[in-house]
């Protein structure tokens, strides 16, 4: 019996490329700021007009430098956890680097928690919330590990 060569046990998942190109992407609104950094809503035109969240980082304005900048947008699109908002290209337009993400359409937690429980959230929230911030923490602390043995090797 032949086995076909594209045949695999456990099949990565397959990464959809995000354009690198801002025309590929139109602007809808403006959600949220940072320190050096503005957060639009957008379309993805050439991806079937898939809603996602474009962070523009103004490079003259930001502290850290450009280099560091590039590391950890790269780092981030190479998560892949539940609870880590990855991200799913970046490039830069001008003097800005833009970071497409996945369009989180409630916001930030702390925006969910400032107006969905203003007194506080109750203490099983908290726990879960805990809980599932240090899941996080674990992959990211794992995959430091990780890249520390290979540097080692
Ligand atoms: N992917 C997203 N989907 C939806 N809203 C987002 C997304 N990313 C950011 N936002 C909104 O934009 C705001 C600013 O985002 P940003 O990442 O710049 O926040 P920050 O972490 O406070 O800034 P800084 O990186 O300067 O510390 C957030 O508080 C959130 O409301």
């Amino acid at each position: 019996m032949s086995t076909s060569s594209s045949h695999q046990e456990n099949p990565e998942p397959k990464k959809v490329q995000f354009p690198l190109d801002s025309t590929a992407y139109q602007i809808l609104d403006e959600i949220g700021f940072g320190v050096s950094a503005v957060v639009y809503k957008a379309i993805c035109l050439p991806m079937n007009n898939t809603i996602v969240a474009i962070k523009s980082i103004d490079l003259d304005q930001s502290r850290a430098d450009f280099d560091n900048i590039l590391s950890e947008t790269k780092t981030l699109s190479l998560l892949s956890h539940p609870n880590i908002l990855s991200a799913y290209c970046s490039f830069t337009v001008d003097r800005h680097l833009w970071v497409v993400m996945p369009f989180m359409s409630a916001g930030s937690l702390q925006s969910i928690i400032s107006s969905a429980f203003p007194d506080g959230l109750p203490e099983p929230c908290i726990a879960v919330l805990l809980k599932e911030t240090l899941n996080a923490m674990w992959y990211l602390l794992c995959g430091s590990v990780n890249q520390l043995r290979v540097k080692n090797k």
